[in-house]
């Protein structure tokens, strides 16, 4: 563009659906009025005609067209080339004069070449972009779980073996236990049941404090949090804050057999950090203490070291 022979050369890209102009770069050794609108209709100026028609447009003299948009005084012609690429319109290439004679057949070819190739160099801007932006779109679906929009179970997995190798502190673990789930599917209907999770996962998130904590679905009626940086005292006291919020939450369990409204048994384990902190270590303990609450009554709170198996009454 810079060292092309001419007052005035610009491409003006075209958005998406190839109705408005978006960004428009030029150069050249005249200056170019201000446009003052950064997104402009293609039903406007000349360039537009170009774009609606998708032929290119040689104006001989600028002031005896209605279209032309004046950007300097002294541009006397100009000619407007589509860029396109495999049929797909990108924008328009953009060439004005101080000259009445300078768009020859030979010019007019040179700016048709130069168009072709900076359309196939757009081409492949676009479908990069395209591409980069549908990888990063499939790795978040990829992590998320459909019907809670927690992290899912990869996620979890992915985040748990980067937490278990970080030297940094203790490292909690919850795993959060619908109570007699399958009675209220059974009773009120899967879509009911599926409503639930999706309240408990929103109750789970606003319980996952710190930047660092994770909500997760571990799968069917379980749900997770990795706590980094908890220890046992802290991440009891927050398995307990989110039991009751579960239960303040009221939601309607009639054929349950521990209340009225759905409640959560929950099982926590920690782990200092060092080569025996692994996922499956975690997750085991994690999960033998969720069956010693569920074993203790359900809707409760419950530690599994392995030495012992400390439950938390809830309704202490
Ligand atoms: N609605 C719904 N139900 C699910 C989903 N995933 C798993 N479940 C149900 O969750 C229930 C879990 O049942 P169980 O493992 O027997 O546990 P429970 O009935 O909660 O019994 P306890 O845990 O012992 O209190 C099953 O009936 C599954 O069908 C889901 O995505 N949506």
């Amino acid at each position: 563009m810079r060292r092309l022979p001419v007052p005035i050369a610009s491409i003006i890209l075209l958005d998406d659906g190839g109705t408005r102009f978006v960004k428009e770069v030029w150069a050249g050794d005249i200056p170019l009025a201000e446009i003052d609108m950064a997104i402009w209709d293609v039903s406007m100026g000349i360039a537009g005609r170009c774009a609606r028609t998708g032929k290119p447009q040689l104006i001989a003299d600028v002031a005896a067209d209605p279209d032309y948009v004046m950007g300097n005084p002294t541009v006397r012609s100009e000619y407007v080339v589509p860029i396109r690429h495999r049929g797909r319109l990108h924008g328009v290439l953009n060439i004005e004069s101080t000259g009445d004679e300078f768009f020859t057949a030979q010019t007019c070819a040179v700016f048709d070449a130069i168009a072709h190739q900076v359309a196939g160099a757009i081409h492949l801007a676009r479908v990069v972009a395209e591409l980069e932006a549908a990888n990063r779109k499939l790795r978040e679906l990829s992590l998320v779980d459909g019907l809670t929009g927690l992290a899912n179970r990869r996620c979890l997995d992915e985040r748990l073996a980067d937490a278990c190798a970080d030297g940094q502190g203790p490292l909690a673990f919850l795993l959060i236990d619908a109570d007699c789930f399958k009675q209220l599917n059974d009773a009120l209907g899967h879509l009911h049941g599926d409503e639930c999770l999706r309240r408990l996962a929103r109750l789970c998130a606003g319980t996952a404090t710190g930047d660092d904590g994770l909500a997760a679905r571990y799968g069917g009626d379980e749900l997770a949090l990795l706590l980094p940086g908890r220890d046992v005292a802290a991440a009891l006291a927050i398995a307990e804050r989110l039991r009751r919020r579960v239960e303040e939450a009221a939601m309607a369990h009639p054929v349950s057999v521990v209340a009225p409204w759905v409640t959560v048994s929950i099982g926590v384990h920690v782990l200092p950090p060092g080569p025996a902190r692994t996922p499956s270590r975690l997750l085991a303990g994690a999960d033998r203490a969720l069956y010693a609450a569920k074993l203790a009554g359900r809707n409760r709170v419950a530690e599994a070291p392995p030495s012992r198996t400390l439950a938390v009454d809830a309704r202490a």
